[in-house]
């Protein structure tokens, strides 16, 4: 259907093994875009498992923040598996308290990502996590939040970069970890 993804470490032979669970849907969420959906990689324990260990790999981070709403699973297990928190990312309308929001385009629409309150502190080096890199606008948006809450932004980890939709270009300032690309 669409090409195939390649694995960029390929070396990790189990995170080959995963992202053969990833599946392709056509016109989702409307006519023209091939969905990339990581749901059955997720529920898969050994893929999983490779795809946290790889999501966290060589890095320094003081915690961890994942876009809502598959960035939120992501985000939680590495958190997990690092020892550090996690912070949710979430759309608006969503939280008691914000301590800041940015809005930004899609591929498919326009959207608005809010830190929560007491939550992120200045100077904390942050893993934002999510799932996918399309046209870079929530990814950049989390790191906006980041950084305007005067803290770090580690890296950039996602599982599947889409390289044709030049999200990379929008996050140039930072360090984008793709584990995955098509
Ligand atoms: O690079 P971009 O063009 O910004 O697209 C990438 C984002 O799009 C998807 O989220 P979506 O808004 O569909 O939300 P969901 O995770 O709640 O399904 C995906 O999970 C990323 O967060
Ligand atoms: N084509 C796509 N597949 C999966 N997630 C996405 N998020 C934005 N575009 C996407």
């Amino acid at each position: 259907m669409g090409d195939q993804v390649q694995v960029l470490d390929g070396s990790d032979d189990d995170l080959r093994q995963a992202a053969k669970l990833i599946r392709e849907v056509p016109d989702f969420p409307e006519p023209g875009v091939l969905f990339r959906d990581i749901s059955p990689m997720l529920a898969d324990g050994a893929a999983l498992n490779a795809v946290v260990a790889a999501l966290g790999r060589g890095l320094e981070f003081d915690v961890v923040a994942g876009v809502e709403a598959r960035g939120f699973l992501l985000g939680a297990a590495v958190a997990q598996a690092f020892g550090t928190g996690v912070i949710g990312l979430r759309k608006p309308g969503k939280l008691p308290e914000v301590a800041d929001r940015v809005d930004y385009d899609l591929e498919y629409g326009s959207a608005t990502l809010e830190l929560p309150a007491d939550t992120l502190q200045a100077g904390q080096r942050v893993l934002v996590v999510d799932d996918v890199l399309a046209t870079g606008g929530t990814l950049d948006a989390a790191c906006r939040l980041v950084l305007r809450a005067g803290a770090g932004v580690a890296a950039a980890a996602v599982v599947l970069e889409l390289t044709a939709l030049g999200g990379r270009a929008r996050l140039d300032e930072q360090d984008l970890r793709p584990l995955l690309s098509v």
